[in-house]
């Protein structure tokens, strides 16, 4: 959890209202896409985690741990060769950055982050320093994060960068990391990687403007003196720009969550909440069904974030050809139905005040925002026993029961209560929210 309050510099307007991110996690561990579909992240076992990694972007870290499955794997599928080969076998040939990007629109997304360096050093883009390891000299031999960039500038959404500015395992020449505990010894804090890394950033900063910086896993300690200068460089860049926390407590804009990890960071006035549609960020083969969100997971997820003041992150892992798993397209096209009439319940929304009207889990689920003149009830699951009759507990006096409003256009009817508003509605019986428009009195 960071211990330091976050940078106090007011967070833009554009990334408050967003509420919806799409992070795109593609890179030369997508031609391996493999992991133990062990579980999320804070909820495996720490002890666990390492050897069992179902990050199928950590996968030339797992491979290296002696005796695990993904070691077995990498030895029987792929002879046990160097990792750096999957660089080359990697060709994003059907690499279509429009069609991603009209989906993630569809979807709600208001912003869009990818990978620009993971853990395995590997750049998608011509980054100083890296030589030919990167993809525009090896592999695609494309630089993807301009072709996205375009693309996501062209559909009027936000851009913004991932870095592994903690965890270079190419650059850092580190051992595998084996344990939580051990992480930092699997991290480079040397002045050289310092150099470089800051080098990469204010080259992206350069080349893009990038609305959101996305550090992960902290920054080198020989380089932690020069992250005020660098920060001051990216908002005189990008007046609107925002600065994820995961710098070494240096400084952060918002804080983030990663799946069940973190959690306690989900306060204040923007928080961000990331994870995979299944339990990877990049594409794991080994994913079935069981392991992966539907659409009224992936929604009521969304809700329950924006309710409570936060944003959703969520990341898709493309294949290493360029197409998104169908799988995780379906996942988007159910968001996308979903958002095309609950948008105005969702972007520009803001929690209620506490004590106002309560959220409920279970039958019914029960989750709520607003704006300066609506508030909205979102509802599932009700009991079809109770005849679509639900009873949502409000401050007296809080909405005005004549003026409910089914976002999808169905009927409802509400009526004051003892503890707040009854409605009677058909259809609120499944796991997919629905959205009920009030007027404020
Ligand atoms: C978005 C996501 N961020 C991760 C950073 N990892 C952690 O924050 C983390 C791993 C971990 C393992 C055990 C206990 C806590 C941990 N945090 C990366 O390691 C993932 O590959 C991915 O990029």
């Amino acid at each position: 959890m960071n211990d330091f309050p976050q940078s106090g510099r007011p967070v833009p307007a554009w990334f408050t209202d967003a509420k919806f991110g799409i992070f795109v996690h593609w890179g030369a561990y997508s031609v391996s896409a493999w992991a133990e579909p062990t579980g999320e992240l804070g909820v495996v076992d720490p002890d666990v985690w390492f050897k069992h990694n179902p990050y199928a972007e950590w996968y030339w870290n797992t491979i290296r741990i002696e005796g695990s499955p993904a070691q077995e794997h990498h030895r029987t599928t792929h002879g046990g060769r160097p990792y750096d080969e999957f660089l080359d076998e990697w060709k994003a040939e059907l690499f279509d950055p429009a069609d991603w990007v009209e989906l993630f629109a569809r979807a709600g997304a208001r912003y869009v982050v990818p990978t620009t360096k993971h853990h395995d050093g590997i750049a998608l883009w011509d980054a100083p320093g890296t030589g030919i390891r990167n993809t525009v000299h090896r592999g695609p031999r494309r630089d993807l994060i301009a072709d996205l960039a375009a693309a996501v500038r062209a559909r009027d959404l936000r851009f913004g960068v991932y870095y592994s500015g903690g965890i270079d395992w190419y650059a850092g020449r580190r051992d595998p990391v084996l344990h939580e505990d051990r992480m930092d010894e699997g991290r480079p804090h040397e002045a050289a990687y310092a150099a470089y890394a800051h080098r990469q950033v204010i080259d992206l900063i350069d080349r893009h403007s990038p609305d959101v910086l996305w550090n992960d896993m902290g920054w080198p300690r020989a380089g932690q003196a020069d992250l005020p200068e660098l920060f001051s460089y990216y908002y005189a860049t990008v007046p609107e720009g925002v600065v994820n926390d995961r710098w070494d407590n240096a400084h952060a804009d918002y804080l983030t969550s990663e799946y069940e990890a973190d959690r306690a960071n989900e306060w204040g006035a923007c928080w961000e909440n990331t994870r995979g549609i299944g339990f990877s960020f990049g594409y794991n083969q080994t994913e079935g069904p069981e392991h992966l969100l539907d659409p009224a997971d992936a929604v009521r997820l969304l809700v329950d974030v924006v309710s409570r003041g936060g944003n959703l992150l969520l990341n898709v892992g493309p294949k290493a050809d360029g197409t998104l798993p169908q799988e995780q397209r379906a996942v988007l096209e159910g968001m996308a139905s979903w958002m095309a009439c609950h948008s105005e319940a969702v972007h520009a929304t803001r929690p209620l005040e506490s004590g106002s009207a309560d959220p409920h889990d279970g039958d019914p689920w029960v989750r709520w925002t607003r704006d300066e003149r609506h508030i909205y009830a979102f509802v599932a699951d009700v009991p079809d026993e109770a005849g679509g009759r639900v009873a949502l507990k409000t401050r007296p006096g809080l909405l005005d029961p004549d003026t409910a409003e089914r976002l999808d256009g169905d009927t409802v009817k509400a009526e004051a209560g003892p503890e707040g508003i009854h409605i009677t509605s058909a259809g609120l019986d499944t796991p997919l929210p629905t959205a009920i428009r009030f007027a404020t009195r």
